[in-house]
C-alpha cells in the first residue's frame, strides 16, 4: 500500500529545502505526500531574504483538514513559523493521536541564516519534542536544545541520551557539518547508541540535507520499518542524492541534493 506522509514545514521557493524537498523525498521514495505550510520564506541557494510566518490558527485549520480526511501514516515537521504554530502542531498531534512524528528541529539554514526565534525553539523543546517519535538535530541544534555551549563529535551519544530525557524515545544526532572523511550520525534509542556512517561526499550542494533526511525517515516509519532501519535507509538515500547533486546545476550557492537520482537518466 502507498503510505500517506505529511510534512508540516516552511516553503523554500528555490525548491531545495523545506516543503519542496520533503514532497520530492516522499515522491522519490514512493509515498503519497501531503503538506501543511507554516511559513513562507524568500530564499535561494545563497541565503534567506525574508520569512513570513503563517498564523497558528490557520496552521491548525490546515492540520484538521488533512487529519480529518487522510490516513496519515507518518508526519514530519521542519521549520515552524512561531510558538503559536508549534502549539497548533502539538494540539493536532495529541487530538488525532498522530503516529510516527519525526521532528527536525530546524533553526538555521545551510547558508547560516536564522530561521526561527528563541521562543519558537523553546516551544519545540518543551512542548513538541515530548510528543515526537524521533528528533533529528544537527550538532548546533542539539547544543541549543540542551543548553550546552557546543556538542563535539565525540559527545554525540551523550547528547542523544540527554535529549531523550526531554521525553522523546529516539534521537539521531547528525554529524554532517563535522569535516571528517565520514559523515557520522548517532542514533540513540531504547537499545542504546548506534553509529551510522557514510563516506562524506565532497560537494557544496548540501541545501536541504536535513529536510530530506528527516522526510526519508518518516517514509520508513510509515512503512512500519524499525527506527534503526528507517534511519539507515534514509541515510543511504540521502548519500546517493548528495553523490548525484553536482549533476543538477541549480543556483550559485549551496545547490540542492538530487532527490530523483534513481529515476532520472543522464542526458
Ligand atoms: N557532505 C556530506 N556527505 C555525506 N553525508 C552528509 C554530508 N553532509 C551532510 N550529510 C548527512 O546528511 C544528513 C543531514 O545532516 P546535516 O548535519 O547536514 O543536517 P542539517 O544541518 O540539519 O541539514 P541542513 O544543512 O539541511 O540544515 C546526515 O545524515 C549527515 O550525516
Ligand atoms: C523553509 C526551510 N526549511 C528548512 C530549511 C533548512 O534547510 P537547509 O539548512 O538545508 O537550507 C530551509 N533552508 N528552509
Amino acid at each position: 500500500m502507498t503510505p500517506t506522509v505529511l510534512t508540516i514545514a516552511g516553503s523554500d521557493p528555490s525548491g531545495g529545502a523545506g516543503i519542496q524537498a520533503d514532497l520530492k523525498t516522499f515522491s522519490a521514495l514512493g509515498a503519497y505526500g501531503a503538506a501543511a505550510l507554516t511559513a513562507l520564506t524568500a530564499q535561494n541557494t545563497q541565503g534567506v531574504r525574508g520569512v513570513l510566518p503563517i498564523a497558528g490558527d490557520f496552521v491548525a485549520d490546515q492540520l484538521s483538514a488533512i487529519y480529518d480526511d487522510l490516513d496519515v501514516r507518518a508526519t514530519k515537521t521542519g521549520m515552524l513559523g512561531g510558538p503559536d504554530v508549534v502549539d497548533a502542531v502539538v494540539d493536532a498531534v495529541g487530538r488525532y493521536r498522530v503516529p510516527n512524528v519525526v521532528v527536525d528541529p530546524v533553526m538555521v539554514a545551510a547558508s547560516g541564516d536564522r530561521l526561527v526565534s528563541d521562543e519558537t525553539v523553546a516551544a519545540i523543546r518543551d512542548r513538541l519534542v515530548p510528543r515526537a517519535s524521533i528528533i533529528t538535530p544537527n550538532l548546533p541544534e542539539a547544543a541549543t536544545l540542551l543548553g550546552w555551549d557546543e556538542v563535539r563529535p565525540d559527545r554525540m551519544a551523550e547528547a542523544g541520551a540527554a535529549l531523550r530525557e526531554l521525553g522523546v524515545p529516539a534521537v539521531v544526532v547528525k554529524g554532517g557539518h563535522d569535516g571528517g572523511p565520514e559523515a557520522v550520525d548517532v542514533l540513540v534509542d531504547e537499545n542504546g547508541a548506534q553509529e551510522l556512517r557514510a563516506t562524506r561526499v565532497a560537494t557544496k550542494n548540501t541545501h536541504g540535507t536535513g529536510c530530506t533526511f528527516a522526510s526519508a525517515i518518516a517514509v520508513g516509519l510509515a512503512r512500519e520499518r524499525s527506527v534503526y532501519e528507517a534511519v539507515a535507509e534514509a541515510k543511504r538515500y540521502l548519500t546517493a542524492a548528495l553523490q548525484a547533486a553536482d549533476t543538477l546545476h541549480v543556483g550559485g550557492g549551496h545547490g540542492p541534493v538530487h532527490h530523483f537520482h534513481a529515476l532520472w537518466h543522464s542526458p
